[in-house]
């Protein structure tokens, strides 16, 4: 392979703010460790900041900076009707790297295990299934060939077909329709684009395949630095009800903590809250609501998905997190005062406590558009924004908290009290539980959808017993009609410890039959049902699951 070949391809990424830059430094650093020989290009737009952008400059060979309002584009003013495909074209502008033969374009939250630099002998549109529906390929990494025809093309087709999801995976399924068909070798094995979740949506497959895991992609609301990190067990807490695995976690964080965090900016604390999408009306109580809320017809049914996404675009959940986007780095120390303990044994309390506003698949609200500059000064020929929102295309956000103006097609409602105001960072000392538990018990009896969020992602992996108690024969009839909550309580590890604690149990009245690769259960047992239940409506024909009960999965 000759250098030319090696300076003619690159490894594109993309971050529209400081958040998602941490996702593309350690893609980078990722893809450093395996050692690719090619390229590695981000393309950032306003969003980045100068520091980030300068660290960036650390391990990419190139930062292009990329404006979807940019002037020059002959779609604009069609696509000033059309805010909900801001990102999708921010991510189309790695077609105009036209320095480059060929490219393989890579989200901000994969991560490369295995060296892929045989990736540039597919062609453009090779991509791996989306998990979620086969036929059609995730765009979190595909292989594609820069030139200005198929960006323009896009764009077109863009502006007239519109994208089914609302973003570009949508959009690129439309456009390069025959991939499902037309060549298996664009069809990159599923090892080039593991969803993280897929070792509990297949345990089987992700065990026999494990060893082949070249790339990882986190993908869905809760990315990777969502978690919290241990700065003195050096390990990730995996935040329950994202499917994420936890060693996958684990090796971006070690890449975080090693590569990316002893760099950061100081300061970045601050501009990484400010670059967030302002916190948006929760939800309407579900309580309140005898009939299922309006919803715009244009909107898919609510709900979240297989991997937390929410069906429902425009309606952020608002969730918990504790961000450690920053720990100071070690300073020499003097002598500890005898008996004191020594810096290692001390927990570095939280940076912050960040009310974060997760928004699902929901890129109207992102600054690519919108946050940095007044529309008109993008394109002073072009009429002033409220030209476009006195035409209903827009919604403006209700109240622009960061001095952006967010326009993200949300209702206009004001967030209620308790969720609102809540300032982005609570820095009073108090820790990390008490806050989280101070703001559970702030929100009213109606909210009580929105506690059983907040509740549920502050919980620790494991710690079932806080878990919301349903009543349980009310889940069990849920299970049986095959309406198992496999993202909460019925989740893989929650069903492994209930099996685990019935096993231990010599006379638990659970039947084990126990063959030598699998473990049949029944319903009752997995559901940690009380005895109580009606025998009638205990283990029915089909009612049981089988589980593999091979290894664990590898460590
Ligand atoms: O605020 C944002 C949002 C996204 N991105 C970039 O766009 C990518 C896609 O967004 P992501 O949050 O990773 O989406 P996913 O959760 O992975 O969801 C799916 O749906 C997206 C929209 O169709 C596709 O882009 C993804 O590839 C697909 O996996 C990110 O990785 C970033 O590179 C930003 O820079 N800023
Ligand atoms: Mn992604």
């Amino acid at each position: 392979m000759g250098e030319n070949r090696e300076s003619q391809e690159a490894f594109v990424t993309l971050a529209t703010n400081d958040t998602y830059a941490l996702g593309c430094l350690v893609l980078a650093h990722s893809l450093r460790r395996v050692g690719t020989t090619r390229k590695l290009v981000v393309m950032v737009s306003v969003g980045v900041s100068d520091s980030v952008r300068g660290q960036l400059g650390s391990v990419f060979d190139q930062i292009v900076p990329v404006n979807v309002l940019d002037s020059s584009d002959t779609c604009n003013l069609a696509l000033l009707g059309r805010p909900d495909l801001s990102v999708t074209f921010t991510k189309f502008h790695c077609w105009r790297l036209t320095q480059f033969k060929k490219c393989v374009f890579m989200d901000a939250d994969t991560l490369v295990i295995r060296n892929i630099d045989d990736l540039f002998d597919r062609e453009e549109l090779s991509a791996a299934p989306d998990a979620g529906w086969p036929d059609c390929f995730n765009s979190g990494v595909f292989v594609f060939e820069p030139s200005e025809d198929t960006y323009k093309k896009l764009l077109d087709y863009a502006v007239t077909a519109g994208s089914f999801d609302g973003g570009d995976q949508g959009l690129l399924n439309l456009f390069f329709k025959n991939w499902a068909t037309e060549d298996i070798k664009k069809h990159l094995p599923f090892t080039y684009n593991v969803v993280s979740q897929a070792f509990y949506s297949y345990l089987p497959a992700f065990k026999q395949f494990y060893d082949n895991i070249k790339v990882v992609h986190f993908i869905g609301a809760v990315k990777p630095w969502h978690h919290s990190f241990n700065v003195t067990t050096r390990t990730v807490t995996p935040l329950p009800s994202t499917g994420h695995s936890q060693e996958f976690l684990q090796v971006w964080w070690d890449i975080f903590m090693e590569s990316v965090q002893p760099y950061l900016d100081p300061q970045l604390t601050l501009s990484f809250q400010t670059q967030d999408p302002p916190p948006a009306p929760p939800p309407p109580p579900i309580t309140q609501h005898p009939e299922p809320p309006p919803v715009q017809e244009t909107r898919p049914p609510s709900g979240l998905d297989l991997y937390g996404h929410s069906n429902t675009r425009g309606q952020p959940a608002t969730s918990m997190c504790i961000l450690y986007p920053y720990v100071p780095p070690r300073v020499e120390e003097e002598e500890p005062a005898p008996g004191a303990p020594s810096s290692a044994e001390v927990a570095v309390p939280p940076v912050a406590v960040v009310d974060v506003p997760i928004v699902y698949r929901d890129y109207q609200v992102l600054e690519t558009h919108y946050s940095e500059e007044p529309l008109s000064s993008v394109n002073p020929d072009l009429p002033p924004a409220e030209h476009y929102l006195a035409q209903g295309d827009l919604t403006p956000h209700p109240t622009p908290t960061h001095g952006a103006d967010y326009r993200n097609g949300t209702p206009a409602v004001q967030p209620e009290e308790g969720l609102q105001g809540s300032p982005d960072i609570i820095d009073n000392g108090a820790t990390a539980e008490e806050e989280e538990k101070r703001s559970v018990e702030s929100l009213s009896d109606s909210q009580a959808g929105i506690v059983g969020d907040l509740a549920n992602i502050n919980l620790q992996a494991g710690a079932l017993e806080s878990l919301p108690k349903k009543d349980d024969r009310e889940r069990k009839l849920q299970w049986e009609q095959g309406q198992a909550d496999y993202m909460g309580i019925d989740r893989f590890d929650n069903i492994k410890a209930r099996l685990d604690e019935k096993i231990s149990q010599p006379n638990s009245e659970t039947k084990l039959a126990t063959g030598e690769s699998e473990t049949k259960v029944s319903t009752e047992s997995l559901l940690g049902a009380s005895s109580e239940v009606e025998p009638s409506t205990a283990v029915q024909e089909g009612g049981s699951l089988e589980i593999a009960s091979g290894e664990p999965v590898k460590q």
